[in-house]
């Protein structure tokens, strides 16, 4: 087997200074005291990757894949342990930092072009597919300074492409630029693999990167946690993600909750709860309880696009009611509207004299198809006037994730035909 790159048990670390003056206490005392930390981002991770593989490092931020790529173009050097790279490196990290910006787009390419190691009459021969591919036609001639972010990192992404390497190492690219751009990107990828050429690619994009790669290597705290098939490892590491991100979520509902059961008990609710919620009724038909429920019956806080889930509301009817409706609205954290009904608007009608005093209340959704995101659930009991008993916003905080990288507000249930 034929390895490009071979990293032997890297250690790597960053030296933190502390910028803070010692108190005349600390010089008293300490007088020796190291004005650094040292933080140890790599700690022995081996990687080797075969010629002509893909490959995509994943982890959480500050997991160290960053660092990994940057020592393989050399860009920084390890503490400890050996890096061999076998071929000619194209590095797609720091995107144009070797621009100059009073410099045109054109000059730019040639001075750019010419640290990759090629000729003026390579980079002659490539200038027309460089520009091409860049999509700044018009602008080649208009010093760098002038461009927008994403109109550099057209330029600067299309130069490191047609140097044709050996060895592409690749941080997030596939996450900047507009979409159109993106796929561009995603398709030259394809094209780089098909022809050979080995890659290491960062990124959050794990729908991409499962349909790109041959293999995924996981990092955690600076060590290699586990590699293999795509799809396996992507999975692992989205259970534990989702697993993390339902506590954190639980955790903020948990705090909600305590304020919710210090207030009702069918008094009258014409106050403000704490935090981010707001709750205001008579309290006649208090709501004690909401959780959400996946299909196995479990309360859960994160949902995939599409999942199926029940919200269940427990209530407790105080007194007497002429009318009952039961409503929910989904808002997404930065307050958008998502979505609203309830059993009057639904037609569903409550039986208000065969109600016991305890109620509960369930909505099953077949599909949750809101867009990956943060939201929150309110949720109300109230009369056919709209008159409220129970009204409770922010009740319960939930997360979505989603593979697919579709945009907007909820997806659509759709088929594409193309005649
Ligand atoms: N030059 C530096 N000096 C000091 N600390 C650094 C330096 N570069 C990186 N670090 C630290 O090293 C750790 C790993 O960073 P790195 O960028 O490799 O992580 P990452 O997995 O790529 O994260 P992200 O997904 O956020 O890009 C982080 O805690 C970061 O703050």
């Amino acid at each position: 087997m034929e390895f490009a790159i071979e990293v032997t048990d890297i250690w790597k670390k960053f030296r933190l200074y502390n910028d803070r003056a010692p108190t005349l206490k600390e010089k008293v005392l300490f007088t020796k005291r190291s004005k650094h930390e040292d933080l140890w981002v790599l700690k022995g991770v081996n990687l080797c990757v075969e010629k002509g593989k893909t490959i995509g490092l994943i982890g959480q931020n500050g997991s160290g894949k960053s660092t990994l790529l940057k020592l393989m173009t050399r860009i920084i050097y390890p503490d400890q342990g050996g890096i061999r790279v076998r071929g000619k490196v194209s590095s797609l990290l720091e995107l144009g930092a070797g621009f100059h910006p009073d410099f045109s787009g054109m000059e730019n390419i040639y001075m750019n072009a010419a640290i990759f190691g090629l000729t003026k009459k390579e980079i002659d021969g490539k200038i027309d597919e460089i520009i091409s591919f860049s999509e700044l036609e018009e602008f080649i001639d208009s010093p760098v300074r002038t461009y927008s972010s994403g109109m550099y990192m057209r330029l600067a992404f299309s130069i490191a492409i047609n140097v044709e390497p050996d060895i592409l190492l690749i941080d997030e690219i596939l996450a900047v630029g507009d979409e159109n751009f993106q796929k561009k990107c995603f398709n030259k990828m394809k094209s780089f693999k098909s022809r050979g050429t080995t890659i290491v690619i960062v990124s959050h994009g794990l729908g991409s990167l499962e349909m790109l790669c041959d293999e995924i290597a996981w990092l955690h705290e600076g060590t290699l946690v586990r590699r293999g098939i795509p799809a396996e490892v992507v999975g692992e590491y989205r259970a534990i993600m989702s697993g993390e991100e339902n506590q954190r979520v639980e955790a903020e509902n948990h705090q909600q909750e305590e304020r919710v059961s210090e207030e009702g008990n069918g008094e009258n609710l014409v106050s403000t709860q704490g935090g981010n919620g707001k709750r205001w009724g008579d309290g006649s038909v208090e709501i004690v309880d909401v959780v959400i429920l996946d299909h196995l019956g479990q309360r859960k806080f994160t949902f995939e696009c599409g999942e199926s889930c029940v919200i269940e509301m427990h209530c407790n009817k105080h007194r007497p009611v002429a009318s009952l409706v039961f409503g929910i609205a989904i808002y997404r954290r930065d307050d958008l509207w998502c979505y609203g009904t309830n059993t009057f608007i639904d037609r569903h009608t409550v039986d208000v004299e065969g109600l016991d005093e305890e109620i509960i209340v369930r909505v099953s959704i077949d599909k949750l198809n809101l867009m990956e995101g943060e939201y929150y659930l309110n949720v109300a009991t109230h009369d056919e006037y709209a008159s409220p008993y129970d009204y409770q916003t922010n009740r319960v905080r939930f997360s979505i994730y989603s593979n697919i990288k579709d945009s907007g507000v909820c997806r659509l249930e759709h088929q594409w035909s193309i005649i």
